[in-house]
């Protein structure tokens, strides 16, 4: 385990600080490809907490209820649990988990929960409130790849039809008095294939580790350096995506992470955690400014990655 520093990055004073702000920003993703912004105006802590207890809540509602929607996988949305087999070992990560794509908002979203009738107006807000921060991230690397500033809020237009961020609600299982068959992983060793990742954790459940500075495409870091970034409400982890490595031609690095599971002595309760994916409409090119690689639609793109992804690999000893 190393103990590579871990870039903090605030956001007081937004305007005032742009300048600073743009370069730690730049800096964190050239050589690490991830970061943790502190002192956000939004979402706010609370509204971090609200969210937090709004997904809580929805996992403890039955099986049968969650499972009106499931998740199916040509969509990337829906309800899933136990089913994600990570390739990096083969396995399903013992978690239960809901993709929330904007777009499908009143076609593929949870309607009328029993006992929480605010939950289809909560995350919407709160999915608003991230594309935000997200696109006040994203300008600043539009502007260092020589892009327009509004490149990417171009590209991942909230109020289009077709616009496939998506918000993730994850609930990883209690593992309280399974002692002798706690797994190893929570979440198993990947990158994410989109373009930029906010990720809310909750204090209390620390397991995510980082593995900075590896080529997206070409191993899982196995036996490889790891920094653990404790879990903290309020705060956001976030990580380059695959295709954000694509679109700068691979400037800004995507990054391997995984969710180690407690020891015995640790927290075995359920550990809560969101996860914001920002990705671009469906027809929009990915083509870095030297054109390094072929360009690739955003919607190729992430139906090579669904194969990559959904396929477990040879993992080498
Ligand atoms: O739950 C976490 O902390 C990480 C989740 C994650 O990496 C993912 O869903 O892609
Ligand atoms: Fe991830």
């Amino acid at each position: 385990m190393s103990n590579r520093p871990v870039s903090r990055i605030s956001l007081r004073d937004f305007d005032a600080r742009r300048d600073q702000i743009g370069k730690e920003l730049i800096e964190a993703a050239e050589n690490v490809g991830f970061f943790i912004l502190v002192d956000q105006e939004r979402p706010s802590k609370q509204e971090i907490e609200e969210m937090l207890d709004l997904s809580a809540r929805y996992f403890v509602l039955p099986d049968d209820v969650k499972s009106h929607y499931p998740f199916i996988r040509e969509q990337n949305s829906g309800w899933e649990k136990d089913a994600q087999i990570r390739p990096s070992t083969g396995v399903a990560d013992p978690k239960e988990s809901l993709q929330l794509q904007y777009f499908r908002r009143n076609t593929y979203w949870p309607q009328d929960l029993p006992d929480i009738p605010e939950f289809h107006g909560t995350c919407l807000k709160f999915m608003e409130s991230v594309h935000d921060l997200s696109m006040k991230i994203l300008s600043f690397f539009a502007i260092a790849l020589g892009f327009p500033p509004s490149f990417f809020s171009d590209a991942h237009d909230l109020s289009s039809e077709d616009c496939l961020s998506t918000l993730r609600l994850l609930r990883y299982h209690d593992i309280t008095g399974k002692v002798s068959d706690i797994p190893e992983w929570r979440a198993g060793a990947h990158t994410d294939f989109d373009v930029l990742t906010l990720l809310f954790q909750e204090t209390g459940g620390d397991g995510l580790e980082v593995c900075p500075g590896r080529e997206a495409h070409t191993s899982f870091a196995q036996g490889d350096d790891w920094t653990a970034v404790p879990a903290r409400t309020g705060e956001i982890t976030v990580n380059i995506g695959d295709m954000l490595m694509a679109w700068s031609d691979d400037r800004f690095k995507s990054l391997y992470h995984r969710v180690k599971a407690p020891r015995p002595d640790g927290n075995l309760k359920a550990r809560n955690s969101m996860a914001y994916f920002n990705q671009p409409r469906p027809h929009i090119l990915i083509e870095g400014p030297t054109k390094k690689y072929e360009a690739l639609s955003a919607s190729q793109y992430i139906l090579n990655a669904m194969k990559r992804y959904y396929q477990p690999t040879e993992i080498p000893k």
